[in-house]
């Protein structure tokens, strides 16, 4: 599979029977590529959206994980944000500080939460100045291809709408090319105010996961195998599932990219 900009990807269709299931094929996949990031480079960047996807997170609280993964060596970003105080029951620093940040010795220094006391706007720049500055000790990996941050893991959950991060369809902030990091005000899910990571930003990963889980979520499962089916035969497996059953009552797994 190639991207617009002629980047290469492997990926495949990880379908668990139940959200435990997805939780353990989860931690391991987030496991392995820890290891594999530590051993290359000395750190393991990785950044998170919010939703189901951190409950599945706690599980690396549990053993083996918790003592068997480098937590020392983890930097921890967020994909997307929303702009409210950090005790405020929307935040999605609150939900990772709550399940996973306060349970496993990560650094408070390696944890990289937004401003959230100044606007929206400003709170996105500050973000991309931070990353700036990590992508020039290389804390962050940079792409070879664009300047853009290089995340070792990129974990992404799916709207019923088919949004990741705080790109929603049909906004503007899907064209932005040069930004890392933008802001929305209008976002149609609740809460308004936002901070996302861009598409060259996501795209630019090592790897990438969506974590999808439920019945709502099918139809834009469905569209993304179909995509699939188009360009690769790396997923012949998955697209052949999605076609015989054609839409899935519900969806519970996750797809992974591993740029090449
Ligand atoms: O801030 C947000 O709203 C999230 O980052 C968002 O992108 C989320 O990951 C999806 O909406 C899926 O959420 P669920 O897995 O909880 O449905």
């Amino acid at each position: 599979m190639a991207d617009s900009d002629g980047s290469k990807y492997k990926g495949d269709f990880r379908i668990f029977e139940n959200v435990d299931e997805l939780a353990t094929g989860l931690v391991d996949y987030i496991a392995e590529i820890s290891e594999m990031s530590v051993k290359e480079r000395g750190f393991f960047s990785i950044a998170l959206s919010g939703g189901s996807l951190i409950s599945f997170m706690g599980k690396l609280c549990e053993a083996p994980y918790n003592k068997t993964v480098d937590w020392g060596k983890w930097h921890i970003f967020w994909v997307d944000e929303r702009v409210v105080a950090k005790n405020h029951v929307d935040s999605n620093y609150k939900l990772a500080k709550e399940v996973l940040l306060s349970k496993v010795p990560i650094l408070p220094s390696h944890v990289y939460s937004i401003n959230d006391n100044v606007s929206a706007e400003e709170a996105a720049s500050e973000y991309e100045f931070v990353l700036r500055q990590l992508v020039k000790t290389r804390t962050v990996n940079v792409s070879e291809s664009n300047d853009c941050p290089k995340f070792d893991l990129i974990l992404l959950g799916m709207g019923p709408d088919g949004h990741i991060a705080s790109l929603f369809p049909w906004h503007a902030s899907l064209d932005l090319k040069d930004d890392w990091v933008t802001y929305i005000t209008d976002s149609p899910k609740p809460p308004p105010e936002r901070i996302t990571f861009t598409l060259p930003v996501i795209n630019s990963a090592s790897n990438v996961a969506v974590v999808v889980s439920g019945a709502a979520k099918a139809v834009a499962v469905k569209l993304v195998i179909d995509g699939y089916c188009e360009e690769s035969t790396e997923v012949a497996t998955a697209c052949r599932l999605g076609r015989s059953s054609r839409l899935m009552d519900s969806w519970c797994g996750f797809w992974t990219m591993r740029l090449l």
